[in-house]
């Protein structure tokens, strides 16, 4: 297969080592002095030191050069900016692209998922998205990892699985492309809840309850909003979950972390240098709760903490002082 990732951080730079063990893989970059760099020094020294690079994958910032690799019967596109960036990838993109996303997230200021950018920007296309738990460092060194391929398009999930399932990567196929995309979003709010949580030194107990009613949340949204129930107890639901708000290599993980230590969140997204998609869906997953009726009182708490209303202990007194109810109500 011809591939084509569009993005060169972390993520797309280890799907593209990966997928190039295999196949002929372009990473578009689109600043030109990082694709030079990258292709003399064979490693991305920005996002992925530590890797060094197949023979089958090149780098490059010409676009059209880029595109024409991956315009035939068996190219796929993969785009991998984060979720901002996604329309702007997408509208580069053939009419009739196969193209798969990885990033995870509601688009700022619509509160689209990317199905419902990709159905508006190329309509014509087969589109689908790669989700699941899965650190950019382990999968570029070869660490066992399961991942989802959602479309509504069954032979486009099938193409993700020819360019990705093989060796350390297993790749699940999925029908439900609104599932999967709502528990990729949200499990980075709750990531940034655990870590608040952890930060704050609240202990295993507290840790293990808002990754389980987290849980809920994610479920009760994703249900409201068309999703399948089962798909949130799968990889790209309970799984990522537990990934992302456990896992110290996770970036919205650390972003909780930094503001318990009273940090204001533009220092840490300064110190971070990498996306925190959770920052930035948050805000949408609040008003997606309050205007479909959904109670989601986690996403809600870090939604407030995010935007300055609230501190992070006076985020956990409002959580604390709920009245009691029923578990599965
Ligand atoms: N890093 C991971 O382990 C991981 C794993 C799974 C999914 N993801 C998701 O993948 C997406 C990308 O994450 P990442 O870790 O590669 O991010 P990153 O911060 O490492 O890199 C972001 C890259 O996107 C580029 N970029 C930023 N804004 C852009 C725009 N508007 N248009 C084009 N390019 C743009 C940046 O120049 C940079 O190369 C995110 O949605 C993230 O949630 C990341
Ligand atoms: O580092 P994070 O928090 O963006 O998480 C990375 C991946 O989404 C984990 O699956």
């Amino acid at each position: 297969m011809q591939l084509t990732v569009l993005g060169a951080g972390a993520w797309g730079t280890a799907l593209a080592i990966a997928a190039a063990r295999r196949h002929d893989v372009v990473l578009w970059a689109r600043d030109a002095a990082q694709a030079a760099d990258m292709q003399t020094a064979r490693r991305n020294a920005r996002y992925l030191p530590d890797s060094e690079w197949p023979a089958g994958l090149n780098a490059s910032s010409d676009l059209p050069q880029a595109l024409a690799h991956a315009a035939g019967p068996d190219g796929l596109y993969v785009v991998a900016t984060p979720m901002a960036g996604l329309r702007g990838a997408l509208s580069l993109l053939p009419a009739h692209a196969r193209v798969l996303w990885l990033c995870k997230g509601f688009e700022a200021g619509t509160g689209l998922l990317g199905h419902q950018i990709a159905a508006q920007v190329l309509p014509e296309a087969r589109a689908g998205v790669l989700s699941g738990p899965s650190f950019a460092q382990e999968v570029a060194a070869g660490m066992p990892t399961a991942l989802v391929a959602a479309s509504v398009d069954a032979d486009l999930a099938d193409m993700a699985v020819t360019a990705f399932h093989g060796g350390p990567l297993r790749i699940y196929t999925s029908p439900d492309p609104v599932g999967v995309e709502v528990g990729g979003a949200v499990k980075n709010v709750m990531a940034i809840a655990t870590g608040i949580a952890d930060g704050l030194a609240l202990g295993l107990n507290a840790r293990a309850a808002l990754i389980t009613r987290g849980l809920a949340e994610m479920s009760r949204l994703g249900v409201a909003m068309g999703a399948q129930p089962a798909t949130f107890m799968g990889l790209t639901g309970l799984g990522d979950l537990v990934l992302t708000a456990t896992g110290d290599l996770s970036r919205n993980r650390r972003v909780g972390l930094l503001l318990a230590e009273g940090l204001a969140l533009p220092d840490v997204l300064a110190r971070l240098g990498h996306v925190a998609e959770g920052v930035y869906s948050a805000a949408t997953v609040a008003a997606q709760a309050r205007s479909l009726g959904v109670d989601m009182p986690i996403a809600a708490a870090v939604h407030d903490v995010l935007s300055g209303e609230l501190s992070a202990r006076e985020a956990l007194g409002r959580l604390l002082q709920r009245e009691a109810r029923s578990e599965f109500s």
